[in-house]
């Protein structure tokens, strides 16, 4: 069996708004953040995670963040180009894993929700997509509460 790990990393700053987008979920929050996109960055880091590991490049290559069809554009776009691809190079998703850090919003009690569109918008398990949180203890940009940022790791095998 043929496999391939990335990984992935973004960070959006707080800015204006009552609500943060992650990992396709609409999660109420005081702030919002400052993006061309939705601003995911669930969704961004694991999409580079996925076009890491294919070396396909990233995130900002196939969705310029200078085109003006992705101002505002719902991140689940991205993944399911990225499922496209993966389709395409016939790589499958053994799992990803997702660390998302912030002091806040939570994301404990809208992780299910999350992994739950991830599955589904990648076409795998449930179980094999994990998304964990930590703050950083108030250290640094995050523990200053002036930006997110998620980190993902994925495997994809190839029979
Ligand atoms: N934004 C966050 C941050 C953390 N959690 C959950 O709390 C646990 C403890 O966080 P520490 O930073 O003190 O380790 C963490 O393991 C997460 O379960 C969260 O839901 N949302
Ligand atoms: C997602 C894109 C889309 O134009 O823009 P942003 O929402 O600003 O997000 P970023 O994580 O900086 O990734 C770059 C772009 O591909």
């Amino acid at each position: 069996m043929n496999c391939r790990i990335g990984q992935g990393f973004d960070v959006h700053a707080f800015g204006p708004g009552d609500h943060v987008m992650l990992g396709g979920v609409r999660v109420t929050h005081d702030r919002g953040v400052i993006a061309h996109s939705d601003g995911d960055v669930i969704l961004h880091a694991l999409c580079d995670a996925l076009l890491g590991a294919m070396a396909l490049g990233d995130i900002g290559k196939h969705f310029p963040p200078s085109d003006p069809r992705w101002k505002d554009a719902d991140s689940r776009l991205f993944l399911r180009h990225c499922r496209q691809l993966l389709a395409e190079h016939r790589w499958s998703i053994g799992n990803a894993d997702i660390t998302v850090l912030c002091e806040r919003p939570r994301i404990g009690p809208h992780a299910n929700a999350m992994r739950g569109l991830i599955a589904a918008d990648l076409g795998v398990a449930v179980d094999a997509i994990s998304i964990k949180a930590t703050t950083t203890e108030k250290l640094g940009f995050t523990g200053r509460e002036e930006g997110i940022a998620a980190q993902a790791v994925c495997l994809l095998v190839r029979e």
